[in-house]
């Protein structure tokens, strides 16, 4: 839909041959971390993109960059937290020193798989363009990792502010910081949009990531450790903990972002109000049941 095989000469059999290793390098047993969570990340971003606020903000290889982002964003996920490997002295984290241990390690398994043979999909890009798609794919993964969400959020909210006061047309980016600011934000997004989705969806998702905390859970325990949160299957409060995660990080981050692209977003902010609602009805009539 966006002439991409031809405005960057990607050969499409190279694209197979890239994005087919790319599939079988997500792990298929994980319930939730799987080549699933890629591709929905991915079209949900590619529908944020399509934004009429955000025509002409972004030049192709700045969409090529984020849409290849999303695709990899979570490449050889182990199923387990950054905690977790940290916490266990896992290879990943002694590699990457604790530091978004996760995140690198997407990011390096999916510039690596490019130098296998008939793998290289950036062959024809100029190597400046090359150079500024890497560094704009790091920037963008190396923001999903968890614990950038409070300054990623901080730094969204002063941008609407000023934008909105400068009274300037919103989306004038002036820099390369302001458009990745923008570009990290909306993958995020796109990585917490499951609460935003369609209930039915939503659903699906929830039980996904459970089963895959429950996993990490029982490896936990198994090994003495202390169990992480909302990682035990025997005391896990699933509805609540969704009103909590939708209340203190999903709305607040899909709130900046709405009033970033006003009016386009109206109708996702909706439907996560409405499924937040949901899940805490539904955690209301399980606590009332308990009580019986
Ligand atoms: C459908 O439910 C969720 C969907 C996505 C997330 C979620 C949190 C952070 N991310 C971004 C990647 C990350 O940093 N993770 C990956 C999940 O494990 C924690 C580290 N994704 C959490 C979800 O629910 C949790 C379980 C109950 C409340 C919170
Ligand atoms: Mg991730
Ligand atoms: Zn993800």
């Amino acid at each position: 839909k966006r002439d991409f095989l031809s405005k960057f000469r990607l050969h499409p059999s190279t694209l197979v041959n890239y994005f087919t290793g790319i599939e079988e390098h997500y792990k298929k047993d994980n319930p939730y971390h799987n080549a699933v969570h890629a591709a929905d990340v991915t079209q949900s971003t590619h529908v944020l993109l399509n934004a009429a606020s955000l025509v002409n903000v972004f030049s192709d290889l700045e969409i090529l960059a984020s849409i290849f982002a999303c695709a990899i964003h979570d490449v050889n996920h182990p199923g387990v937290t950054n905690q977790f490997l940290i916490n266990t002295e896992n290879e990943l984290a002694i590699m990457y020193n604790d530091m978004s241990v996760l995140e690198n390690h997407h990011c390096a398994v999916a510039f690596k798989l490019l130098q296998e043979p008939n793998c290289n999909i950036l062959k024809h890009l100029d190597d400046s363009q090359r150079k500024q798609l890497r560094k704009m794919v790091i920037d963008m993964v190396l923001a999903t990792d968890m614990s950038k969400h409070m300054s990623l959020l901080a730094d969204l909210k002063t941008m609407v502010e000023t934008k909105k006061v400068a009274g300037g047309c919103l989306l004038k980016l002036d820099n390369y910081s302001e458009k990745m600011q923008i570009m990290q934000n909306m993958v995020h997004c796109a990585d917490l949009s499951n609460p935003a989705k369609p209930l039915p969806l939503s659903t699906q998702w929830v039980t996904r990531v459970m089963e895959e905390f429950f996993n990490q859970g029982d490896r936990e325990k198994a090994l003495g450790l202390p169990v992480s949160p909302m990682c035990c299957r025997e005391t896990a409060n699933i509805e609540k903990s969704q009103v909590s995660f939708i209340d203190f990080i999903v709305h607040p981050l899909w709130e900046a972002w709405t009033e970033l692209v006003h009016p386009d977003a109206e109708h996702i902010l909706s439907t996560l109000e409405q499924n937040r609602d949901h899940y805490s009805e539904l955690s209301a009539t399980r606590e009332a049941e308990e009580q019986q």
